[in-house]
Formats: C-alpha cells, sequence, structure tokens
C-alpha cells in the first residue's frame, strides 16, 4: 500500500503541494466532525440534568454551528485542492506523452500501440485525473484521523478505545487480504477497456468501409465482443471484491455492537457513568466511519496505481532523439548510401544508394508497393535504416536532433491531414510565428487564396477534422500552402495520383512550382510532365533502384521506366 502511495505522489509531481494541503484541510475536516459529537454529549448532559456551570443546550447548539460552517468551509477548500490537482497532475503527463511521441518511430503508431496510446491518454487519465487525489487523501486522511480519534476515545474511556482498536486491527487485516487477493486484477480491467477502445476506433476509422458494403450490423461484431469481455472482466472483479467487502463492513457493523454491549455492560456493572455509556452508544456507529472511508479507498488505490504504471509504461516507448545536435547544414544536399529497411521482418528496402544534388529535383516512379514512399519517409527519419546511411548537408541525419532535421525538411503528403481549426491556422503549421499577411501570401502562391477567400469566413473558417469539407485538390494546395510558409530548403513531395480536371491542374502546378523555387526536391511522381522536367529519375522496383538518369536517358531504354511512360501516356489520354 504504502508503495502505492508514494507512486500516486511521484506522480502528482509538481501537485504534491495541493494534495499535502488537501490531507490537512481533510484533518480539519474531522476534527469539525468531532465537534458534531461534543454537542451530541452535551445534550445528554443536559438530559441527565448534569450541572457542568454553563446551558448544556447552548453549548450543545454552539458546537453543532461550528461542526457545520467547519465542514463546510474545509469540504468546499478540500474539493478545490483536490480538482485543482487531479487536473493539473494529468494534464502535465499528457502534454509529457504528446510531447515525446514527436520522437518515436513511426512504426510505435501501429493499430494496437494507437489503440492502447487513446486508451492510456483518455480513459486510464481520466480515471487518474478524478480518482487519484481523492483516493491519497481518503487514504492518508482517513488513517490520521482514526488515530486521532481512537487516541482520544483511549484516552476518555481506555475500555472502549481497546474495542475500537482491536475492531481496526481486524477491518485492516480484511482490507490488506483483499489488496493481496485482488492485486491482478486492475491490469485486467485496464486490458479489457484498452481493447475496447481499439475495436471502437477500428471502427469508426472503416465506418465508410461498413457502409459502402452494407456492413452496419455485421461491422460492429468486434465492438460487440469487446464490450462483451470487458462486461465479464468488470463482472469478475467485482465478484472477487464483493466477499471482501461484506467481510469490512460485517467487521465494523460487528465492533459497533460490540461498543454498545460493553457500554451497557459496563454501566449494568458500575464502572462506566451513565452519560458515557449514553456516548457509548450514539458515538458506536459514528466511530468507525474514518476508517470506513480510508479502507473502501483501498480498492481503488489498486486501479490508480496499475492505471499510472500504465501511463509509465507508455512513456517507455522508444525515443528517437537522444543524442543529436543542433545542425544547420551549408548545403541542401541529400546522399543515400548503401541503405537496407525492414517494416519488422519483412526487409523492403535492398542496397539503395542515390544522391541529390542542392537545389535539383529527383523523381522517383515505381510499381505500387515497391517502395517509393519508404524511402522519402526514411529521408525524414519516421523510421531509421538497418544499415548504411542517410546524410543532408553532409550531416547524417542521425546527428540531428529531430527539430533540426525537420527545419531542413517540409512534406507534402499525398493524403492530406488538416486539424479541426481555421484555415489561416492550418496554413500556420508550417510556420507557428508567421503574420496573418505571410499566411495570405504564401496561400496565393500555392493558389487557394481564391477559394478561401470564397469561404463563409474566409481563413478564419473552421473546417472538419481531417478537412472533411474541403475536396482533395484543395486540401493538398493548402499543404502545399503549409510547405511554401515553412521555407525549408528540402522538399519531400508524393504527388496526387488521381486525375484531376484541367483547371484544378494548372492551379496544382501553379502551386508545385512556387514551392519548388530553388529548392532540393525529391518526389514521388506521377504525372508524365513532373517526371519529364526533373533533373534525376530513380527507378525503383521491388526495394532497389533498378535504373536512374535523366528522362531522355532512360526513355531510350527498354525497361520499367518505359512501361512506365507507356502508362502514364495511356492513363493521361484518357482525361476529357
Ligand atoms: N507501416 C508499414 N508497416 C509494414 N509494411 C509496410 C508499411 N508501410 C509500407 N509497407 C510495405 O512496404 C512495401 C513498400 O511500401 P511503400 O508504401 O514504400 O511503396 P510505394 O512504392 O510507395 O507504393 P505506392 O505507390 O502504392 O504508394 C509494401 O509492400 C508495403 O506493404
Amino acid at each position: 500500500m504504502l508503495n502505492a502511495l508514494k507512486k500516486i505522489g511521484h506522480f502528482a509531481g509538481e501537485e504534491q503541494g495541493n494534495i499535502r494541503k488537501s490531507i490537512a484541510v481533510s484533518f480539519l475536516f474531522a476534527i469539525f466532525y468531532m465537534f458534531q459529537i461534543g454537542a451530541v454529549y452535551f445534550v445528554i448532559l443536559g438530559m441527565l440534568g448534569k450541572d457542568i456551570g454553563i446551558n448544556p443546550a447552548l453549548l450543545a447548539l454552539l458546537f453543532l454551528l461550528i461542526s457545520i460552517f467547519g465542514r463546510a468551509l474545509t469540504n468546499y477548500f478540500a474539493q478545490l485542492e483536490q480538482t485543482h490537482a487531479g487536473y493539473f497532475m494529468v494534464a502535465r503527463q499528457r502534454l509529457a506523452v504528446a510531447n515525446k511521441m514527436k520522437t518515436v518511430p513511426m512504426g510505435y503508431f501501429d493499430e494496437a500501440n494507437t489503440g492502447n496510446i487513446v486508451g492510456t491518454l483518455t480513459t486510464v487519465l481520466g480515471d487518474v485525473e478524478n480518482t487519484a487525489p481523492v483516493v491519497l487523501i481518503n487514504i492518508m486522511g482517513g488513517f490520521l484521523n482514526a488515530f486521532v480519534f481512537t487516541l482520544i476515545t483511549l484516552i476518555w474511556d481506555w475500555r472502549i478505545g481497546l474495542i475500537v482498536i482491536v475492531g481496526t486491527l481486524i477491518y485492516l487485516w480484511v482490507t490488506s487480504a483483499m489488496e493481496k487477493k485482488t492485486a491482478h486484477l486492475a491490469p485486467k480491467r485496464q486490458e479489457a477497456q484498452a481493447e475496447l477502445v481499439e475495436a471502437v476506433l477500428e471502427q469508426i476509422k472503416g465506418m465508410s468501409i461498413i457502409k459502402s458494403f452494407n456492413l452496419t450490423g455485421k461491422g460492429d461484431k468486434k465492438v460487440h465482443a469487446a464490450i462483451r469481455r470487458n462486461k465479464k472482466t468488470n463482472l469478475a472483479i467485482e465478484k472477487m471484491f464483493t466477499p471482501y467487502n461484506m467481510a469490512q463492513d460485517f467487521v465494523l457493523k460487528l465492533f459497533s455492537i460490540l461498543i454498545i454491549v460493553a457500554a451497557i455492560y459496563l454501566y449494568v456493572q458500575g464502572t462506566m457513568l451513565p452519560e458515557n455509556a449514553l456516548m457509548s452508544v450514539i458515538i458506536s456507529f459514528m466511530i468507525f466511519a474514518q476508517i470506513d472511508s480510508a479502507g473502501s479507498s483501498m480498492a481503488v488505490l489498486r486501479v490508480v496505481s496499475s492505471s499510472i504504471d500504465q501511463v509509465e509504461n507508455l512513456k517507455q516507448m522508444p525515443v528517437m532523439d537522444i543524442h543529436g545536435e543542433d545542425i544547420r547544414p551549408k548545403k541542401a544536399s541529400i546522399k543515400v548510401a548503401n541503405i537496407d529497411f525492414s517494416y519488422g521482418s519483412k526487409e523492403i528496402l535492398h542496397d539503395v544508394s542515390f544522391t541529390v544534388p542542392e537545389k535539383t529535383t529527383t523523381a522517383i516512379v515505381g510499381p505500387s508497393g515497391s517502395g517509393k514512399t519508404t524511402v522519402c519517409n526514411l529521408i525524414a527519419r519516421f523510421w531509421d535504416v538497418n544499415a548504411g546511411s542517410i546524410k543532408i548537408g553532409g550531416h547524417d541525419i542521425r546527428d540531428y536532433t529531430l527539430t533540426s532535421l525537420m527545419d531542413q525538411i517540409s512534406m507534402v503528403f499525398q493524403s492530406v491531414y488538416l486539424f479541426q481549426d481555421t484555415i489561416e491556422n492550418n496554413i500556420k503549421f508550417g510556420n507557428m510565428n508567421a503574420t496573418h499577411e505571410e499566411v495570405v501570401q504564401a496561400a496565393q502562391k500555392a493558389a487557394c487564396h481564391d477559394f478561401i477567400m470564397s469561404l463563409p469566413e474566409g481563413y478564419k473558417t473552421v473546417i472538419g477534422e481531417g478537412g472533411a469539407s474541403l475536396s482533395g485538390g484543395e486540401k493538398q494546395r493548402i499543404s502545399i500552402a503549409r510547405a511554401i510558409l515553412k521555407d525549408a530548403p528540402i522538399i519531400i513531395f508524393d504527388e496526387a495520383t488521381a486525375n484531376v480536371d484541367p483547371e484544378n491542374e494548372d492551379k496544382l502546378q501553379q502551386a508545385m512550382n512556387s514551392l519548388m523555387k530553388d529548392k532540393t526536391i525529391i518526389m514521388i511522381a506521377h504525372r508524365l510532365k513532373t517526371v519529364e522536367n526533373a533533373d534525376q529519375i530513380l527507378v525503383i522496383d521491388e526495394g532497389k533502384v533498378v535504373a536512374s538518369g535523366t528522362h531522355n536517358e532512360l526513355a531510350a531504354k527498354d525497361g520499367i521506366y518505359s512501361r512506365f511512360l507507356q502508362a502514364r501516356k495511356t492513363a493521361e489520354s484518357w482525361k476529357i
């Protein structure tokens, strides 16, 4: 238990101060609670006609008022501190995980990890936010208060105090047995939850397929199965906890009754004053309230502790950027030398080498699945190569910090992701410090200013998550505007494969020309015009560079490139 409490304390980080304050306030709360018991004592004295030199009814009223206001006030502050501590401790952890994620290889974000990441950052941390400070305060405050209560009872009447001590010890023994027996259950609960999040995520992502293949109903089988497993796990957990909870309750009730029986017996024996006997009967069911509150939080303590373990595990994600330096190369050239690469055990690239001189354009062509995107992703260090090296401006990309490497590169992907934010902010992703005028200039160069101005709120128009309300061509031009604003010396461009209509094609060409001016370009090219104009063409097949040269050199040879040309010519002639 102590370890779990320490773990929460450590996890709370800078919020430890607020938690300590909250524990102190909860101690004050217990003191005010005792005033209520004091009030009861004065009422009893009054009823028995004891003379205490002051009107006992007035004294009881005073004690009650102090108790009511004191508890209301301390409760208010305790809640405030708890909420503050919970919110900020979790917010810091969420930010820490999000920051770390920028430095992990992209392979980490596979389906299984995405479910775990989303589950941990939402449900698990949400649980921690709502329960960790409460649990910590209930347990620490509860034990502290129970100790003080017991001490006061002992001083007041050692025989009743002894019953309280024995009852408390048995209660703690049952609680600790429950803790040991149920320790393995909390991780199971989280596994079931992560599985559910994964299933729901997959269903949402695949919704268009589910709809288009009319699989509604069948498509959510996996979600139903995950819900069933989740229910089963939670029920199993409850079943295991229930007998212990009943035992805890039984012990406290039994010892409360024992206090009554002892008080009556001692009174009849003549060794207890009537007011003390009456008092014992009245407080018998109040006396264990503090220890009960601490004990019932013990079950939750396990869950919180296991949730924190899950967050800590997530933070152990593999990072790439440990020894990097802030490098600003003099030249924006790229040298790929003898690289091998595999996703897991599947080798994709074999001994790939090529050089891209500064301010030249290299087009990569090749069949689907040959490894074109992989080459580009490796240059941006989304993954690390297995063998060989990639250099930018003469420096191995592994020697850069990820920030300084990404300062050298702008990427324009085929499928553009736009955030649920204004168009202006989406373009500003290229340079957060850009002014509105600079954003407009970039948009003009990327041929998207006109369509942005035709939107209801121009640059302030909020677009849906993923850029849902824009066409594919518009989204790609926005992402070109982003890259223009970033103004990195190297551009990696994955050209859209979809045939665009002539008007949009002109705009896209205009946008690309603005972006590519005076830059080092690597592009996965699909259109004949881009390929023909490139300074160098790399033909990749089955993870190898099978040919390289200019358009004229390659077109003269019989091979994949001439077949590519033929296919492109046919495809482009289909346009109407
Ligand atoms: N994240 C990944 N995990 C595992 N395998 C992958 C991953 N990404 C790509 N692959 C595999 O690597 C191979 C090369 O993929 P890549 O996307 O680089 O090809 P490509 O030439 O760009 O294809 P296309 O023109 O169809 O986009 C393919 O067999 C693909 O299935």
